[in-house]
């Protein structure tokens, strides 16, 4: 299982790395890696388990996060309706998305970062992506609200950004 041990932090080239795209049909490795990867999302949610392991809730966690730069990222949380999306999207990317912009109430953090780091991260209110699931089947999706943010978060991993990267600096 994957624990935070795993998980590698700010200075680790991986996360600056465009990831390669991933090959389909996915190979049994990949295949189990997302498997893992979801599975991590789903027992860091799990009190029990996540007090066990000393795991971070974490909603959303790309491959570059476990020093593999390939072109994947679980997600695994529920919408302001409690509608549960739970995905290990394979060459995700955005098809569309809206003008408006949304952000997270107090910033953002990340798995990979150990510190506060204050200021609103810019994000498109609603995206339109295409990508494909763990069973290589192609899968176009409609988000908005912490699905939208978070899948834009998990993407920017793929290009080697993170979420202080969109912070405006200070305009004196
Ligand atoms: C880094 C951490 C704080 C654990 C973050 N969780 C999170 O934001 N949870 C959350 C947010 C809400 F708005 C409502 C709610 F119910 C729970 C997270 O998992 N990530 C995933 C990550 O680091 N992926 O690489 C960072 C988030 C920032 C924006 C969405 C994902
Ligand atoms: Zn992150």
């Amino acid at each position: 299982m994957i624990t935070m041990n795993d998980i590698v932090r700010e200075g680790h080239p991986a996360l600056r790395k465009i990831s390669e795209p991933v090959q389909l049909p996915l190979s049994a490795e990949d295949k189990k890696t997302l498997e893992d990867m979801l599975e991590f999302l789903q027992n860091s949610q799990d009190d029990d388990i996540a007090e066990k392991y000393d795991l971070r809730s974490g909603v959303g966690i790309a491959a570059p996060q476990l020093g593999i730069n390939k072109r994947m990222f679980a997600l695994h949380l529920t919408d302001d309706k409690d509608k549960l999306y739970s995905y290990g999207l394979v060459n995700p990317k955005i098809v569309s998305h809206s003008v408006e912009l949304n952000h997270l109430e107090g910033g953002e953090g990340c798995l990979s970062v150990d510190r506060e780091i204050e200021g609103e991260v810019p994000r498109y209110s609603r995206v339109t992506i295409e990508g494909y699931t763990m069973d290589n089947e192609k899968i176009r999706l409609r988000l908005r609200g912490l699905p939208s943010i978070a899948f834009q978060h998990e993407l920017d991993h793929l290009d080697g950004i993170m979420f202080y990267d969109r912070i405006e600096e200070e305009s004196n």
